[in-house]
This record gives C-alpha cells, structure tokens and sequence, in this order.
C-alpha cells in the first residue's frame, strides 16, 4: 500500500472532489459515517462520547460525527473553539448539529464534564496543521492528556503532522488512531507512533485513478505485497530447485547465534543449508539442527569462509570481531559477486574498516539494528534521520538497507521504502536478529530477489512472531518459538 505526503494526501482530496466527482462535504459525511460504525462497534454500548473539534475539516468530520452518534442514540457533547472562523464544511456540520447535542466552548471546557465512561474523540487538527498549536487547544489537550479516558483521534492524533516533520510541541496521546484511506509515515516511527496507539484505516472512497497513479517511494508491506511477492512451492519440484543456502558465523560463546540462523533457514524452505562455522559449534549445531550440513570455519573462531557453489549466503550471527574473523570476511568478499546478507558482528567490522563496504557486491542487504546502523554511518538525532541517512547510503552503496525496528524499514536501493507491520515486542530478545538473517537467507537461495527477500523476509517473521503469541506471552515469546511458527506463517499465505 502506498503511503502518501500531506502534499499527496490534500491532492487526493481534491483530485476525488472533481473527478469522482463528489462534493467535498458528502467526503466528509463519508470519514464521519465510517467513524461511526467503527465507534458503535468498538466502544461500549454504555459509553458516553464527547468530541472536541477543531475549526477545519477535521473538526468538521468531528461535528458530523457527532449528529451521527446521536441519531444512533448515543450520548454525545461537543467542543468547539468559536474565537476562530470555520471552514466553510465545518459550518454547515455545525449547523446540521441536533439541538440535543450540547455544545460547549473550549475557553469554558473543565474535566468536570467528564465521566469514567467518556470516550474522548479528538476531532481538533488533521492533516492541516501548519504551526505550533495555540489557546484554546494546549491546555485542551493537556487535560485530555492527563486523563485516564480511552482517546480516539481521527486521521491523526491532533498536534501530529503526517511526515512527522512539523509536529507541535503539544500533540494528543491517542489509544486509537482513525485513519483515512491510509497509514500515514508519522505512525510508523518511534518518536511518534506511541502517541497514536493502536491504527484502524478506514475507507472513504478517495478516488482509484488518483491513488493507482501518484508516485510515491514509501510504501505498507501490506498482505497484498507480500501475497504478490510469496511463490506457492510446486509439487513437481526437488530440493535442487529451492537452492542451497549457507549461513556464517557462530564464534565459541556465540554458537547459538548461527544454530538459529541456520533452524529457520531449513523450515523456510531452502533446498540445503549449510551451517558454516568453528568447529566449537559442530555437535550442537548435529543436535539441533540434523537436516543442516556443517561446514568447518575454523577451531573456535571464523578463519576461512569456504565457497559453497552456487551457495547464497547469510553471514553474521555470532561471527566474532576479531583481525582474523575480518581478514577471513574480507577474503571471501574479494572473491564473490553475488547478492549476499551481512547481519550482526560482520556489519561491525565494516565500522572500524569501512573501505571493506566497497567489496559488499552490489544489491545485498545489510540488517543493521539502529546501534549497528550508527555505528557503520554515524549518529543521528532521531528514526526519521537515520532513515533519510539510509536512504542515502543505501543509494550511495548500492545496498540494502533493512532498518531493524518495531515497524522496520527495508531501503532499497532504488530509493523505495517498505515499512512492515508485523511482529511485536515479545521479538525486542536475544536470537531474533538471528533468526531474521536464516529467514531471509533462505528466500535467496529460492531465488527471491534480494528485494523481494528482504521484504517478504522481516514480514515472516514478524507474522511468525505474531502468530506464536497464541502459545506465548510477548514476555515468554523465545527466538526458537518464531522458528515454530514459520509453518503457519505458509499456511497462512496458502489459505
Ligand atoms: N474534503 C476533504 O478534503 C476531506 C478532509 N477530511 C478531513 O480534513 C482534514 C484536513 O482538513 P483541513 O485542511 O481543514 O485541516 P485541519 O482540520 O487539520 O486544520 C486546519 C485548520 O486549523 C488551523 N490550524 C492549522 N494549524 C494550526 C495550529 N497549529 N494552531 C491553530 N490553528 C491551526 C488552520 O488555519 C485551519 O483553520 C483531514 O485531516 C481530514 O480529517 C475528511 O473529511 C475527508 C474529506
Ligand atoms: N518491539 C519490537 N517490535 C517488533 N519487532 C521487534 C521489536 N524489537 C525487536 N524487534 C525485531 O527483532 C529483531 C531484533 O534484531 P537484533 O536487534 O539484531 O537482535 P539479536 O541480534 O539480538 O538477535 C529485528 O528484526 C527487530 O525488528
Ligand atoms: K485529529
């Protein structure tokens, strides 16, 4: 799914209004309606609403919203700041307001007027803010803040802006998040999508021709992506054609590390994997994972990186920083030209000898964590720098960059992004890391573009991830349990 700018977001507004055509007040009886049904259904039928809303036309689907709920005989008041002009859907929104319905002004609003069974809709500034927010509104969202009160915004919590570029000081901490049409970038980042809780993307009707045709370079590895990306396995097939996958690393302490690796990437499907590394890990690595090949890296560290015909390779997990671990990957470097992944300690060597970067063969992935990431290309104040510090080097470089996070980021590149949406805290452990690397391994040994791997890869497993959580608590969830999982992760996508 693509996700669009704020420039982008008001062009499609507008393109819909005159093409579709529609009249831009029946849009916003469309964002209000659809906000409706969501609320009656997710709110307790005992719950009592109030709305505060803003003089645009987010405050607009705020006052249409609340004739809605009250014709479904909802109890409902609404807030309003009369010292500004509203816009010209607002007023008529404003009007169209049931005389049950109080209306009162946000200079006279106190928490008084607010029950335990109150959900507050934040209906005050959307994709229109422009500058800091002023009075009334700051110490209107300061209590709604300080409040225990279940908080829903529409379109975006108010204070926030879509780019997560011109955000005000003062911005309301939502539970739920409303979105029109689409995600919006600020969600995805961790400086801001706490304040947005939980996203809910409603439909509103925003004109097809106009969303199949703006270009955009971020995008949702929604499950549409990731089903156009996943080949069904053939039954006329053999382990010859799903390819030979080699993952690299495990140093004497880090054993486990690679044994992870080298688990998820035979039950994501490679045709043969390779364990490669120290000798340390040799009868763990026949224990835990007999269906593997060991091959000899060294005694208890990575010596030599041996060249697996037509292997493709992971290389990383517990790989060891030491002079004879570099000179061992920069040696196989020298001497390989295909796509390969670089995960964990082989991305911290590149940090104290970078000129290593320029034997990385065009179109790999790297899978920085943000600390690995500063490390190879320097700090940066916040998840929004580091990513444009992505996009740059991974342009620069030639390179893949998958930004680890809680919705990580995969930078092509070409000079697209895909943020994912799968996976939850109970990955924030030791091992996941490393069973990412296996996963993704394992898709380029079945011959997954290294675009196509790093994408459908990290949405594996977080999906696997998710999935697990019916056996586990995000606190019990373990590395091994995703590597479980992986099986309904394909079920899933067979259905
Ligand atoms: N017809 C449409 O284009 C549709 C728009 N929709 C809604 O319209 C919203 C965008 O509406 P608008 O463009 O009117 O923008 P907003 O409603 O987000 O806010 C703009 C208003 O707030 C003022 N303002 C902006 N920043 C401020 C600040 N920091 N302090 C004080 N006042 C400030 C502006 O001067 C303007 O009056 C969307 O987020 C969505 O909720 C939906 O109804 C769907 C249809
Ligand atoms: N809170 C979270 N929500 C979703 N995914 C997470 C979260 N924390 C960590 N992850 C995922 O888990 C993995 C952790 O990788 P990494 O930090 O390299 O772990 P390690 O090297 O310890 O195995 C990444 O894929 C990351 O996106
Ligand atoms: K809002």
């Amino acid at each position: 799914m693509k996700i669009l700018n704020v420039n982008q977001l008001r062009e499609c507004d507008q393109f819909t209004i005159k093409n579709k055509p529609i009249f831009s007040i029946n849009l916003m009886e469309k964002a209000a309606s659809e906000s409706c049904q969501w609320l009656l259904k997710n709110a307790n039928p005992s719950d009592d609403f109030i709305i505060f809303c803003g003089n645009g036309n987010n405050g607009g689907d705020g006052l249409a919203l609340a004739r809605l709920l009250a014709q479904n005989n909802r109890k409902v008041k609404v807030v309003v700041n009369y010292g500004k002009k509203f816009s010209k859907d607002a007023v008529t929104n404003l009007q169209r307001i049931p005389e049950t319905v109080p209306i009162i002004d946000a200079s006279d609003f106190t928490r008084g007027i607010i029950r335990n069974s109150t959900v507050i809709v934040d209906a005050i500034f959307g994709i229109g803010l422009n500058k800091n927010i002023g009075q009334p509104w700051e110490n209107v969202i300061t209590e709604i803040n300080n409040l225990s009160n279940r908080v829903v915004s529409l379109d975006l919590p108010s204070g926030l802006s879509p780019d997560g570029d011109k955000d005000s000081s003062i911005h309301v901490k939502a539970n739920d998040t409303l979105s029109f049409h689409f995600y919006k970038k600020t969600f995805f980042h961790s400086e801001t999508g706490i304040n947005c809780g939980r996203i809910h993307v409603l439909d509103v009707d925003l004109s097809a021709t106009y969303i199949n045709e703006v270009v955009v370079s971020s995008f949702v590895a929604d499950d549409a992506e990731v089903k156009r990306i996943y080949k069904a396995r053939p039954e006329f097939s053999h382990k010859g054609h799903f390819g030979k996958a080699v993952v690299v690393g495990g140093s004497y302490g880090k054993t486990g590390a690679i044994l992870l690796a080298g688990r998820v990437c035979a039950r994501v499907g490679a045709g043969l994997t390779f364990i490669s590394a120290p000798e340390c890990a040799y009868s763990a690595s026949l224990m835990q994972v007999p269906e593997a090949m060991f091959e000899f890296a060294g005694a208890r560290e990575i010596e030599a990186i041996n060249v697996i015909e037509d292997g493709e390779y992971g290389i990383g997990p517990g790989f060891g920083r030491t002079e004879t671990a570099r000179l061992a990957l920069e040696n196989f470097l020298r001497g390989h030209s295909r796509p390969i992944l670089l995960d964990a300690d082989a991305l911290t060597l590149f940090s104290s000898h970078f000129n290593l970067l320029s034997w990385v063969p065009k179109d790999s992935i790297l899978t920085p964590h943000p600390k690995e990431f500063d490390r190879l290309f320097g700090a940066s104040p916040n998840s929004f720098a580091r990513l444009e510090l992505a996009k740059e080097m991974a342009k620069k470089h030639q390179l893949n960059i998958v930004l680890k996070d809680h919705h990580t980021q995969i930078v092509l590149h070409t000079g697209e992004v895909y943020y994912n949406v799968t996976g939850n805290s109970g990955l924030a452990k030791g091992g996941s890391g490393d069973v990412l690397t296996g996963i993704i391994t394992s898709l380029l040994a079945q011959k997954y573009s290294p675009k196509e791997a790093a994408i459908f890869g990290v949405w594996i497993h977080g999906k696997a991830a998710d999935l697990a959580l019916k056996g586990q608590s995000k606190e019990s969830l373990l590395a091994s349990d995703v590597i479980e999982s992986v099986g309904k992760v394909f079920n899933y996508l067979s259905k």
